[in-house]
C-alpha cells in the first residue's frame, strides 16, 4: 500500500506515494480491460457516462448556473464519492443523474439509456432518512415494493438478509420515532437496496449524525457494499469519509461547477478504521483538502 494510483480528467494518471502527489499525465484514450479491487472492470465501456452536463435553474431572482460542465465516466460496480464546496452542485448532479432534475444541456447515460425521467432501478438514500412515521421498520423497507409491486410477500426474505447485516432484525417492528438517528440510515440505505438497484445515490447519508455513528455507519456501508457491490454515487463533505468508501472520488468546483479533480483509491478491500491510521490514507486526505481548496477558488 505504498503508492496509490489516480486518474485524472478522462483518463490521464496520476500517482501519490510516500513524498507526496506525483503527476504523471498520460495519454490513455482506450483504456483495456484492468483489475480494479480484485474485480473485472471494462473502462472503455462505462456503466454512467454524463458527458457536458450543465444546469441552468430559472428563478424569479434571475439564472442559477449551478452546473456548468460536467463530464465523467463510471465503471460498473465503483463506489464513487463526490467532494466539493457548498452550493456547487453535487446534489443537482445526483437528482439529474436519478432523473429527479432536467438536464440542461448534455448528457447522461446510465446501463445504455439516457437519463430521462425517474427510474425504478436506482435506489436512493438522503441525508434525511424520510421514513414513513407510521410503519415499522420491515414495512419501510419493503415501501418501494409495496409501491410498485403491491405485493411484498416475495422480497420479505430480502429484507431481512438486508436487515440482519445492518443488525436491525431484532427492531424490525419499531417505528422511526423509537429508533436511533443512525439506525434510520441504516433502514433507509436497507430500503434503498430492497429493489436490487444496479445503481445507489446517496446524498450527504451521514451528515447529520455524530462522529461515533458516522464511523460505525461508514463501517456497515463498506460491508454492505463489499457483499452486493453495486454501483454507487456518494456525496459527502467529509474527505475522510470519501478516502474510507470509495473506489474513485471526484472533486467539484465552486459553482458555476465542473470536475477539477478526479482520483482512483486502490486501497485493498474489505477495509476497516485502522486504514484510517495509515500514513497513505493521510496523504491523500491531505492531496484532496488542497484540491477542494483550490477548486474553491479558482473555478
Ligand atoms: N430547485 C432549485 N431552484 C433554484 N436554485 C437551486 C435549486 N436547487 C439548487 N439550487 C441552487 O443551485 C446551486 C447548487 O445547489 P446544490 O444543492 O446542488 O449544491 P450542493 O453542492 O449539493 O450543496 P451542499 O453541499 O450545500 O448540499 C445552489 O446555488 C443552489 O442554491
Amino acid at each position: 500500500m505504498g503508492r496509490l494510483d489516480c486518474r485524472c480528467l478522462r483518463g490521464a494518471r496520476c500517482r501519490i506515494d510516500r513524498k507526496g502527489p506525483v503527476m504523471t499525465m498520460q495519454a490513455t484514450q482506450a483504456i483495456p480491460i484492468a483489475k480494479v479491487a480484485g474485480r473485472q472492470i471494462d473502462a472503455a465501456h462505462p456503466y454512467i457516462s454524463v458527458s457536458n452536463v450543465r444546469k441552468i435553474y430559472h428563478t424569479a431572482s434571475g439564472d442559477i448556473e449551478a452546473v456548468s460542465k460536467v463530464d465523467f465516466d463510471i465503471t460498473s460496480g465503483d463506489f464513487v464519492s463526490i467532494l466539493g464546496p457548498s452550493g456547487c452542485g453535487k446534489s443537482t448532479l445526483m437528482m439529474m443523474m436519478g432523473g429527479l432534475e432536467s438536464i440542461s444541456s448534455g448528457s447522461i447515460v446510465i446501463g445504455g439509456e439516457p437519463v430521462v425521467a425517474p427510474r425504478a432501478d436506482l435506489g436512493y438514500v438522503f441525508q434525511d432518512a424520510t421514513l414513513l412515521p407510521w410503519n415499522n421498520v420491515l414495512d419501510n423497507v419493503l415501501f418501494p415494493i409495496r409501491l410498485r409491486d403491491g405485493s411484498t410477500a416475495k422480497y420479505r426474505e430480502r429484507a431481512r438478509e438486508l436487515l440482519e447485516l445492518v443488525g436491525l432484525w431484532e427492531f424490525r417492528n419499531k417505528r422511526p420515532g423509537e429508533l436511533s438517528g443512525g439506525m434510520r440510515q441504516r433502514v433507509a440505505i436497507c430500503r434503498g437496496l430492497i429493489n436490487d438497484p444496479a445503481l445507489l445515490l446517496m446524498d450527504e447519508p451521514f451528515s447529520a449524525l455524530d462522529a461515533i455513528s458516522r464511523d460505525d455507519m461508514n463501517v456497515a456501508l463498506a460491508d454492505i457494499w463489499d457483499r452486493f457491490h453495486k454501483t454507487a454515487i456518494f456525496i459527502t463533505h467529509s474527505i475522510r469519509e470519501a478516502v474510507f468508501l470509495s473506489d474513485r472520488i471526484l472533486v467539484m468546483s465552486r459553482r458555476p461547477s465542473t470536475v477539477c479533480y478526479d482520483v482512483r483509491v486502490d486501497f485493498p478491500r474489505p477495509r476497516n478504521m485502522k486504514i484510517q491510521e495509515t500514513v497513505e490514507f493521510n496523504e491523500l486526505c491531505g492531496v484532496l483538502r488542497k484540491k477542494i481548496e483550490e477548486g474553491y477558488k479558482n473555478s
